[in-house]
């Protein structure tokens, strides 16, 4: 099969068209409570292909932290090379957002390679925060990616605020036939999100304060709700660090077997652990990246545990105060990574991802949420490279991944990264 198999869609050849097809999507998520962004993807001559809105809310509820409109049409582009589909190569692709993408929709995209247009520009999360397309939260191979795929197009009109000059790289095809947007297009797109974003956030703010949580380790073998993590990883609970926030040598051995699979599944040998704020293993992960290079250990990680959260709080038989009791909030939590991030696409990637998850600010309680085993560039790069992140990331969550303090488990896993 083809892309001219595919069921007959729009073709946007202006971009105004094509932002305001992304600003149509973000009406769409606003109305399931959503954040309101949304997004086309479209091949070489304007074809779109698919067209999906923000997923993260769903029915009042996190359904997925990483469900951002960029990284689900990566990710539906990826499902369908694995159908057997030809599709264009990314870098003949472009994905038209509402809103500037985030670290983590930046990190996919860079990734995969594909181009972008952005509506709205975003001065909390998106990449381009300054608006001046400098990108200085990416090192300096990525800015150099990103000032060569990343396009903020001349908005025409009068009203103070919307109007612009271009900014990133030049447009190219698909839109031969208008390269400006029209401000209406543009105030939509900003509007939606900015005036919805706080409310969306306080929807699914309802979850359980670190001293509120019970033990999931004191629940009996056969509880539904052990029984529904343990179907995820059966090694969930099966190792509980020392004190909170400090695993030891006793996860080498599930990092490990998560590291080896994850080479034989595409990846470069690295696994990821949840930690719970009593110190249980909840789940140990390596990635899929043969099926995408987005689908890394983390990325698995975290969406397997929101898709947990939230089938057992829909499940009548566990609901949402035994579910948010035992399993909590992973901002109260330790993620642990076999290998650190390096200056890679993918950990951007990660990072963004890991700020999304945190949806907000991490519990002063709670100072090092993420950690790695064995460090993938310098510490102290590393900690300047996050201080640059936009100010979410930087400033709000405050993403700065430490090394684990147990020099057992470090020297248990070196030798085997
Ligand atoms: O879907 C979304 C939400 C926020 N930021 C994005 O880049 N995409």
């Amino acid at each position: 099969m083809n892309s001219s198999s595919l069921p007959a869609r729009p073709v946007y050849t202006q971009v105004t068209h094509a932002v305001a097809r992304a600003a149509d999507m973000a009406t769409q998520a606003y109305g399931q409570g959503t954040f309101s962004v949304g997004g086309t993807l479209l091949d070489p001559l304007g074809n779109e292909l698919k067209a999906i809105h923000n997923n993260v809310v769903v029915n009042g509820l996190t359904h997925d932290p990483t469900a951002h409109g960029e990284r689900q049409l990566i990710d539906w582009y990826y499902a369908q090379l694995a159908q057997g589909i030809t599709l264009p190569p990314p870098a003949e692709m472009t994905i038209v957002t509402s809103l500037d993408p985030c670290c983590m929709c930046t990190g996919a995209i860079l990734a995969a390679g594909f181009k972008v247009v952005s509506g709205a520009f975003d001065d909390f999360a998106g990449i381009n925060y300054n608006r001046q397309a400098s990108f200085p939260s990416l090192s300096p191979g990525l800015r150099r990616q990103a000032q060569t795929r990343y396009a903020y197009p001349a908005v025409t009109g009068s009203a103070r605020g919307f109007a612009r000059p271009a900014t990133g790289t030049a447009l190219s095809a698909p839109f031969a036939a208008g390269q400006t947007v029209d401000q209406a297009d543009v105030a939509l797109c900003q509007a939606l999100f900015q005036a919805t974003v706080n409310q969306v956030k306080n929807t699914i703010n309802t979850d359980l304060a670190a001293d509120q949580l019970h033990d999931p380790a004191t629940l009996p073998a056969d509880d539904p709700l052990i029984l529904a993590l343990k179907a995820i990883d059966p090694a969930a609970l099966t190792y509980r660090a020392p004190a909170r926030g400090l695993p030891d040598a006793g996860l080498a051995p599930h990092l490990q077997a998560a590291a080896r699979v994850d080479l034989t599944q595409g990846g470069s040998g690295n696994a990821v652990a949840l930690l719970d704020p009593f110190g249980n293993l909840l789940l140990c992960m390596p990635g899929h990246e043969h099926v995408s290079p987005l689908q890394t250990a983390f990325m698995r990680l975290t969406r397997s545990y929101a898709a947990l959260r939230e089938q057992l709080i829909n499940n009548p038989a566990i609901g949402a105060e035994k579910t948010r009791r035992y399993l909590g909030h992973p901002k109260h939590g330790t993620w642990v990574f076999a290998k650190g991030p390096d200056d890679s696409a993918r950990s951007l990637m990660e990072l963004g991802a890991f700020g999304s998850t945190m949806e907000g600010a991490v519990p002063s309680e709670n100072p090092v949420p993420l950690q790695y085993v064995v460090p993938g560039m310098s510490p102290t790069a590393l900690t300047a490279w996050c201080q640059q992140l936009p100010p979410f990331y930087s400033r709000c969550v405050v993403v700065n991944p430490l090394q684990v303090q147990s020099q057992a488990l470090i020297a248990a896993m070196t030798p085997t990264l």
